[in-house]
């Protein structure tokens, strides 16, 4: 269990709400359902990676802590950013290590983690019927880096065996936050 969050994070403060997990967990398709219900600022963080991180990744070949140490520093800046400005964000990020984590707390005060964790025969299947970069030989990788939330983590599981449908509903909540109306 990881501790809980009200909306505001305590003290009026926007909150940010990120997508985690390894590949392929389902981290981009349940952060866009609770982007279409919230309507926040929204940020996929794949598009933040240089190219070359995207062409090793490419190539099969798993990033290290140093590939990811900058891409990690633009996610929090943008996040940042709008925190000054008092407004709520969204972010995918596999954020895989509490170190990184700390790098994206950063961004704002009121940071929390929503983890898509799962089946990994699930989340490979998955990835083999999706025309994507990543390939499925790298999953292996994730998951030996994959340090799961920890208790003193503002944060919450989910698994994303269920419907897109249900797992939004369930982050919206546990954060007690009302979405648009279908
Ligand atoms: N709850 C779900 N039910 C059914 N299919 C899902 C669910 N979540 C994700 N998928 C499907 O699984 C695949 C992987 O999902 P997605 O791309 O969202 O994962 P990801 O964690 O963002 O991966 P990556 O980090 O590698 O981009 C997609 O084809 C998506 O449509
Ligand atoms: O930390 C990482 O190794 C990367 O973020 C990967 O997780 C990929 O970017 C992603 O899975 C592909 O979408």
């Amino acid at each position: 269990m990881t501790e809980d969050a009200s909306a505001d994070g305590g003290a009026d403060r926007p909150l940010h709400l990120v997508f985690m997990g390894v590949s392929g967990s389902g981290k981009s398709t349940v952060a866009q359902a609770v982007r279409e219900r919230l309507g926040w600022e929204f940020a996929e963080g794949d598009d933040f990676h240089p190219p070359a991180n995207v062409a090793k990744m490419r190539d099969g070949r798993p990033l290290t802590d140093s590939d990811r140490w900058g891409w990690l520093e633009s996610l929090a800046d943008w996040t940042a950013e709008r925190d000054g400005r008092g407004e709520p964000t969204i972010i995918t990020c596999s954020a895989l290590r509490k170190a990184y984590r700390d790098v994206l707390r950063r961004g704002g005060e009121a940071t929390f983690f929503v983890h898509c964790t799962g089946d990994k025969h699930m989340f490979l299947e998955r990835m083999s019927s999706r025309d994507h970069f990543m390939p499925p030989s790298l999953l292996e990788s994730q998951l030996d880096t994959l340090e799961p939330l920890q208790r003193d983590e503002q944060g919450m599981d989910v698994d994303p065996a269920l419907p897109v449908d249900r797992l939004a509903a369930l982050v919206l909540a546990r954060l007690d936050l009302s979405g648009r109306p279908d």
